[in-house]
């Protein structure tokens, strides 16, 4: 099994990374990419761990590999992804968003589904049978980019003026196809080892050039990643901002200067239709949003934790008013929790074998996370109040004793010293009011779609011809006498 040293040494290589006007020249060992890298490496350590489980043996290689890159084929099998998933995300406590196993899941739906990648101009089923295998053998992280850049959506690629702004095939060779233009939003693509870029927004018939799938290694040549602005380097310790040093993921726009890929990396090709077939026709889709919604899960179950902490300590805990904000966001966490165990519990096997999660759960509580998330994190900055804001500047004051005294003087609770009390406040703010808490309430409210899209799916998966039924039936019940 693949460790985090070997990862760590595999994305150490010439890959073209654009940070505050500069090329990076190592991610692994730079200030705004170490910290993640180190926390990516800690999972597939986890992962190669034999005591977390995490393995099995792959029937596509008969080699051992890790479970998230697994085609669930029984019901046993979606809980041992779940397990896994649920490691990892409990690792970073549900603060990494695209670990391995987000689009890992994706590519065991595919791959469970080749046929839907046989059915354009060209049959491209081996390749995505192919990748499949990669991954469950040299267990890879792959990110994605998936959506065209923010230009305008009002139209379309085709009608956008420029050529080639999102990116396209712009030359069809016998050995693979170049790629020029942009995609975003690569989450973790700096410090990912591939990543797979396609469109999961509808495109037309006109924009034919811009239907592609394919996976491209992050350091092949012409590639470029412009990454927002980094909030690790800015975070002055891990006391000060104990998320924004650990998981401050990137999230990197994608430039293709003509990038060449060849055939046996390419999935879609030229073909609008196939992009639809192969997120919504293969149970990638459902499945690697049900890996999401597990780690969402463990979010949640985090934060009503942290509230809960501040609430205590503030002495609040005991207040009608307070107990009632307390249940409130347990009942939020409790039906993501739910939802995740629902879509596991309605699961059922599809045509070719792949148990698909119920679509109705994982898309239920997709649907209302723009609304979910932001309550959540709106009842916990009420309840920490101005405390977030009562701490010192930095763990410096801490370690000035011209300043410690009136630190722990002042800035105490009866049950918690100064040191333990900051430390929470801080943890807070960092999950609240921090640019990286900030980033993180537009994660969640977007890395899915925007919210009418999200929505969209819970309306296209909800089933509503039971209820239609029920009503249908009600109404027949009745007449004008
Ligand atoms: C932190 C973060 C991380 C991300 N990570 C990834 C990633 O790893 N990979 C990836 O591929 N993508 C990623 N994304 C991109 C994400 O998928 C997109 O943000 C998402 O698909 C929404 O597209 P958009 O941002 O262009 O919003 P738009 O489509 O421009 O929509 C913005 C808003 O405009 C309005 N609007 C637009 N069109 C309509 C319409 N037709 N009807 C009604 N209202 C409309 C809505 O209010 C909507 O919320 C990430 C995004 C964020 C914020």
């Amino acid at each position: 099994m693949r460790t985090g040293a070997d990862y760590l040494a595999a994305i150490s290589d010439d890959r073209e990374i654009y940070v505050d006007g500069e090329r990076v020249r190592d991610v692994a060992d730079h200030p705004a990419f170490r910290p993640i890298a180190t926390t990516m490496s800690e999972l597939f350590d986890l992962a190669a761990d034999p005591s977390s489980k995490m393995t099995f043996t792959a029937p596509e290689t008969g080699a051992e590999a890790n479970r998230i890159y697994g085609i669930p084929r029984s019901q046993a099998d979606l809980t041992a992804f779940r397990d896994a998933a649920q490691a990892w995300a409990r690792h970073t406590h549900g603060w990494v968003g695209r670990s391995p196993d987000h689009v890992g899941a994706f590519v065991a739906g595919f791959a469970a589904h080749p046929e839907a990648f046989a059915a354009g101009e060209r049959d491209f089923s081996a390749n995505v049978q192919a990748y499949h295998r990669e991954l469950l053998t040299q267990s890879k992280y792959v990110s994605y980019a998936i959506i065209p850049p923010q230009v305008s959506r009002a139209t379309t690629a085709h009608a956008w003026e420029g050529d080639f702004v999102q990116a396209g095939v712009v030359e069809e060779k016998p050995d693979g196809i170049v790629v020029r233009g942009a995609q975003m939003l690569a989450t973790g693509g700096p410090i990912a080892d591939e990543i797979f870029v396609s469109c999961i927004k509808p495109l037309t018939e006109d924009d034919r050039d811009f239907a592609l799938g394919f996976v491209v290694p992050v350091a092949a040549e012409g590639l470029k990643l412009y990454c927002r602005r980094p909030f690790a380097p800015a975070a002055t310790s891990s006391y000060d901002y104990p998320l924004s040093t650990r998981y401050d993921e990137t999230d990197a726009l994608l430039v293709f200067d003509d990038v060449f890929i060849p055939w046996e990396k390419v999935f879609v090709y030229r073909d609008v239709a196939g992009l639809r077939r192969q997120f919504f026709d293969t149970g990638a889709h459902v499945l690697g949003n049900w890996q999401a919604q597990i780690r969402f899960s463990v979010k949640l179950q985090f934060i009503t934790g942290l509230a809960r902490k501040v609430a205590a300590i503030n002495g609040v805990d005991k207040f009608p008013g307070v107990i009632e904000k307390l249940g409130e966001l347990a009942s939020l966490a409790s039906l993501v929790e739910s939802a995740v165990l629902a879509a596991e519990y309605t699961a059922a096997p599809d045509e070719a074998g792949l148990w698909r999660p119920g679509k109705r759960a994982v898309y239920g509580a997709m649907g209302l996370q723009a609304e979910l998330y932001p309550r959540a994190l709106s009842i916990l900055r009420d309840l920490v109040g101005g405390g977030v804001l009562q701490v010192p500047s930095s763990v410096a004051d801490m370690r000035n004793p011209a300043t410690r005294a009136d630190i722990d003087r002042y800035i105490y609770s009866p049950n918690a010293p100064a040191e333990e009390r900051i430390k929470l406040f801080k943890l807070a703010w960092d999950a609240t009011g921090s640019e990286f808490g900030g980033r993180h309430h537009q994660y969640e409210m977007f890395y899915a779609g925007a919210p009418f899209v999200v929505k969209g799916y819970a309306f296209r998966n909800y089933g509503f011809e039971e209820p239609l039924a029920d009503v249908e039936s009600f109404l027949a019940g009745y007449h004008v006498d």
